[in-house]
C-alpha cells in the first residue's frame, strides 16, 4: 500500500462518493466544473458505497478518495449546520454482539473497522473552511448500515466510541474499496440532523446542502 503524502499528486484524480445525487450536485455545483475531481452518486449504505466506488477506480486513476455528504451530528460535539471532517472513519457496527458487549471486527481477529484519513489534506480543508466562514470540526465519523433512531442507541455509540463527531451510511465502505486501491481516503459531512430520536421533518437538508457546495468550493482551493 501507498503511504501517505502530505500533499496530492500535482496531476492527481480525485473521486467524490455521496448516497444520493442531491448531495452530488451540491459538491459539484461548489466544484465549478474543476476537471480533476470525479463526483458520483453510489447509494445510500455501505455496500453500495463500496461497490460504486470500487468501480469507479477500475475505470480511471485517482489519487484520492472522498465519502461526502449529509450526515447526523453528536450533540456536543457537532451542531446542526456545520460540517465534519474525520481523522478516523470507524465503521460502528461491523463485529458482533458477544454477551461482554460489542466486539468490533479487529477484536475478532477479521480485519479493521477503522480508517485512517489523509491528516494533512485535512487539516488543509479544515482551513480552507473555516477561512470560508464555516463552523468545521474534525473528528471520527461513524459508519452505520442503520441510521440511529433513538437516544438510547445515540447515548451506547457515544460511550463506545468516544469522541465520535457525527455518523452516516457510507464512509467506511468507501474507505474499504480505497484501501484495496492503496489510495488515501478522506470523509465530510454536512450535519443535518442530530444523531438521536428520529425527527426526520426537522431535518435541515437544504442548509446542509448548501455547506456541502461550500465544501467543494473550498476543496477547490485545497487542490489548487
Ligand atoms: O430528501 C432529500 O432531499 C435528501 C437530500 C439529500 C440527502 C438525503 C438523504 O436522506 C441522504 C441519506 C443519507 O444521509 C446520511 N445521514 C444523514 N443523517 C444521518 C444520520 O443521522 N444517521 C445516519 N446517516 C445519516 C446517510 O449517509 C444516508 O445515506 C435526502
Amino acid at each position: 500500500m501507498k503511504t501517505e503524502d502530505s500533499s496530492l499528486r500535482p496531476q492527481g484524480r480525485v473521486l467524490i462518493v455521496t448516497a444520493v445525487p442531491a448531495e452530488r450536485d451540491a459538491i459539484a455545483s461548489g466544484l465549478n466544473g474543476c476537471a480533476q475531481v470525479d463526483v458520483i452518486a453510489g447509494g445510500v449504505g455501505p455496500a453500495f458505497a463500496a461497490a460504486a466506488a470500487a468501480k469507479a477506480l477500475s475505470e480511471a486513476d485517482y489519487a484520492l478518495v472522498v465519502s461526502a455528504g449529509i450526515g447526523g451530528g453528536f450533540p456536543e460535539r457537532a451542531e446542526v449546520g456545520s460540517l465534519v471532517l474525520a481523522d478516523h472513519m470507524i465503521a460502528a457496527d461491523w463485529g458482533a454482539e458477544t454477551l461482554e458487549g460489542f466486539a468490533s471486527v479487529d477484536e475478532l481477529g477479521f480485519g479493521t473497522a477503522s480508517f485512517s484519513t489523509h491528516s494533512g489534506l485535512t487539516a488543509s480543508w479544515q482551513a480552507a473552511l473555516q477561512n470560508a466562514g464555516a463552523s468545521v470540526a474534525v473528528g471520527p465519523i461513524l459508519t452505520v448500515s442503520t441510521a440511529t433512531g433513538t437516544a438510547r442507541t445515540a447515548a451506547l455509540l457515544a460511550a463506545r466510541l468516544p469522541g465520535a463527531a457525527a455518523e452516516a451510511m457510507e464512509g467506511c465502505g468507501v474507505a474499504a474499496a480505497a484501501q484495496l486501491c492503496g489510495l488515501p481516503v478522506m470523509e465530510i459531512r454536512a450535519i443535518s440532523n442530530r444523531v438521536g430520536p428520529r425527527d426526520r421533518e426537522s431535518w435541515r437538508i437544504p442548509e446542509a446542502l448548501e455547506r456541502l457546495q461550500t465544501a467543494g468550493k473550498t476543496l477547490l482551493e485545497v487542490l489548487q
